[in-house]
């Protein structure tokens, strides 16, 4: 039952969730809602929690105390049943591609629908094939990832994760592994799904251009706790903390 302040939409829930490893506590009373079919920006230096935060999502951490919804499901206590579940439905995008160095990049694509989701191989492929056609590779069907710029590698990796039909997308610094050149690339790959599929998604970034133009909300962590989170406009534009306005200048300076 959801209570009188939560909108019914949500689709991610953290209610003061803290992580530690071991001693170190890094996720310091998170308390989130992101809606459906929001695309929510979160920033924050080095080794605040970002990533950790990500991985919890999906049960990939445990947490140490709270809780965590996503859709329907609690994660935090999950069976390996209910995780299977959850993981299935979240499409995750990691800063280094992690595609299979021995496959052709259409063959990362219909890897898992073939194994997991029992397609048969010419439905896989057939599906694969529009995928690689919507991140712009069709005619890299049958290069492998060696053979790619790191930009066409990350596409292919976004063209990986909408094959099982994900919910959700989790985007863990997608262009920070790349040359200036080849982010905008990837970036306009990003907003064109949420355009079509009108997903949800959390994408870790800190590009501002891509941040105004595609995300609904902006939150900014620092030592695992939440410094301010608002509409990407405000976020932005005008910040009200000066943390977030130092961290804003300080990543426009990097640029
Ligand atoms: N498996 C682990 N075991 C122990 N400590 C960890 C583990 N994973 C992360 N940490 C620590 O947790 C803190 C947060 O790490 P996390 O990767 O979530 O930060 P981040 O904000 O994503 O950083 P970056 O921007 O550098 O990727 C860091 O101090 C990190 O060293």
């Amino acid at each position: 039952m959801l209570a009188a302040t939560e909108p019914a939409d949500t689709y991610i829930r953290f209610r003061d969730v803290q992580k530690s490893y071991g001693a170190v506590s890094v996720l310091n009373g998170i308390s989130l809602d992101v809606a459906k079919g929001e695309v929510l920006v979160l920033c924050g230096p080095s080794g605040c929690g970002k990533s950790t935060l990500l991985r919890c999502i999906n049960g990939l951490e445990p947490i140490s105390s709270g809780t965590i919804s996503v859709g329907e499901h609690r994660v935090d206590g999950a069976s390996q049943d209910t995780l299977q579940k959850i993981r299935l439905s979240t499409g995750f995008v990691f800063q280094n591609f992690n595609l299979f160095p021995h496959m052709t990049a259409l063959e990362n694509i219909t890897i898992a629908p073939r194994k997991i989701l029992g397609l048969p191989q010419r439905e896989a492929a057939a599906e694969g094939m529009k995928l690689l056609e919507q991140v712009g590779m069709a005619e890299k069907a049958n290069v492998y990832p060696f053979q790619l710029s790191g930009g066409q590698r990350q596409r292919v990796a976004i063209a990986r994760a909408l094959a099982m039909k994900p919910s959700l997308m989790l985007f863990d610094e997608p262009t920070s592994a790349l040359d200036p050149e080849m982010r905008e690339e990837v970036l306009q790959v990003i907003r064109q799904v949420h355009h079509e599929h009108n997903m949800t998604m959390i994408v870790v970034t800190h590009e501002i251009g891509f941040a105004k133009s595609v995300a609904s909300r902006a939150m900014l962590l620092d030592a695992g706790r939440i410094v301010e989170e608002a509409s990407a406009r405000v976020f932005f534009e005008h910040p009200v903390e000066e943390r977030t306005r130092r961290f804003l200048r300080a990543i426009s300076n990097d640029l």
